[in-house]
């Protein structure tokens, strides 16, 4: 095969708003619209690698950066990516917002150099693996070493929410109100239903912790088979978090960031036993020793936006192998480039992968022509070149035209939230 036929030749990086629903978190609620951005790498070949990823404008702008390194570079080498992120994105280059260590506006750990390049790495390594695998005719999954599965389970991501986002003329979905036990198990019964899910995920943090207790017991009740996790996206404190460990000791199949922190995570552990996961206290390679050492982490829930991508799943997956420490993946508000980028990491994920969390099913649009269809609560592994999936060009430039249309440039639940309460702030962590 001709190498020039390999260069990139053109990139495209074009941010997108979404709708999304009125979903509750620690922080407080979803705005009615998400930001994204979708990328596109074309090659000197003519074919065209598509990736996804974060969509907030300090994000956007440095991707945008980046991109503009990329024509030249050749699909055969995603792995040089890094270097070329560290030599771009130096912290004088990029919005200080992502590299400020003191910094943990958001709801998976603080920013700092080192996740900027995982993110920026992961939105190009997944398009590049994405037309490397088009050109030769190949699924990414032979491309990351072969799949060792063919379909990769997902949890139903339940939410207590609203009805209807308090900002008038947002969009409205036809899901009703959850705020307690009986709206949390109506949920889980449609998303059991519809997508046949065989793990459920409640994301807490919203309540006090006895009334997010009883929805998960509730939960248990009406689906004694499958497992059920509880995510408050740390805001109890050491104490209420060994007290709700010990309530839902056999209840839950793990506790998620119940509390903030390496050390507090572990002496969680110590004293219950309870196993934890996190997205929270681990979200760089330079996290990982001293809390595997500190077992501060039972299970480790990687997300390759902001890992570093697909080879770097598979390079955290056997590290967490090597220590015992199990595999989920985390998700925030994505579409289905996404979704298949997901599934191919997951399908060469070898031994035990803990149901993935996604945000799919809350996700009413998408950028693929053939979105992703959940059976038993499983996508398929697709084995059609690259990532199997093509862009919806009529549905991508409707979603650009409405960011374009728009002032929302970033993600802010905290600001939501004050729509409905304008006195609300950052609710405190811990708070319980
Ligand atoms: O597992 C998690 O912590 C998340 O999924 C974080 C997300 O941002 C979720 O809490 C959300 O979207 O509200
Ligand atoms: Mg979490």
């Amino acid at each position: 095969m001709d190498e020039r036929s390999m260069l990139v030749s053109e990139v495209r990086v074009t941010p997108i708003l979404m709708e999304d629903a009125p979903l509750l978190n620690r922080h407080g609620v979803h705005q009615p619209y998400a930001t994204r951005c979708i990328i596109e790498i074309r090659t000197e070949g003519g074919e065209v690698g598509l990736g996804e990823s974060y969509g907030d404008q300090e994000y956007l702008d440095a991707l945008r950066l980046l991109a503009e390194h990329l024509p030249g570079h050749s699909v055969t080498a995603p792995n040089r990516l890094w270097g070329l992120a560290a030599e771009v994105l130096r912290p004088d280059a990029v919005d200080p917002r992502l590299v400020d260590e003191q910094s943990a506006g958001w709801l998976f750990g603080r920013a700092n150099l080192s996740r900027l390049h995982g993110i920026a790495v992961s939105a190009f390594e997944v398009a590049l693996l994405d037309a490397l695998g088009r050109t030769v005719g190949l699924p990414v999954h032979a491309l990351l070493g072969g799949k060792v599965r063919d379909r990769v389970d997902y949890a139903a991501y339940l939410f207590y929410r609203w009805d209807e986002h308090p900002t008038p003329g947002a969009p409205r979905d036809d899901w009703p109100e959850a705020l307690d036990p009986a709206g949390v198990v109506g949920q889980a019964e449609r998303m059991v239903d519809e997508y046949g899910f065989r793990s459920l995920k409640l994301k807490g943090g919203v309540f006090p912790p006895e009334e997010e207790v009883a929805a998960v017991e509730a939960l248990r009740e009406a689906f004694p088979e499958r497992p059920v996790r509880l995510d408050p996206n740390g805001i109890w404190s050491v104490e209420t978090s060994a007290r709700v460990a010990d309530e839902l000791r056999g209840v839950v199949e793990y506790l998620e960031d119940p509390c903030l922190g390496v050390s507090d995570m572990a002496q969680v552990h110590r004293r219950t036993g309870v196993p934890l996961a996190t997205n929270m206290c681990v979200t760089t390679p330079e996290d990982v020793p001293g809390a595997f050492a500190a077992e501060a982490v039972q299970i480790l829930l990687c997300d390759h936006h902001f890992w570093g991508g697909l080879v770097a799943t598979q390079q955290l997956a056997a590290i967490c192998r090597t220590h015992g420490v199990g595999l989920s993946m985390h998700s925030n508000t994505h579409l289905g480039i996404s979704l298949a980028a997901m599934t191919q990491a997951a399908a060469c994920v070898r031994g035990r992968l803990h149901a993935c969390d996604t945000h799919r099913p809350w996700q009413g649009e998408d950028v693929v022509t053939r979105p992703h269809r959940f059976v038993e609560g499983a996508v398929a592994v697709s084995d059609e070149p690259g990532l199997g999936v093509e862009l919806d060009r009529e549905a991508l430039d409707r979603l650009h035209r409405r960011w374009l249309d728009s002032d929302v440039r970033g993600r802010d639940d905290v600001a939501a939230m004050r729509a409905a309460d304008p006195e609300w702030t950052m609710p405190p962590a811990p708070r319980w």
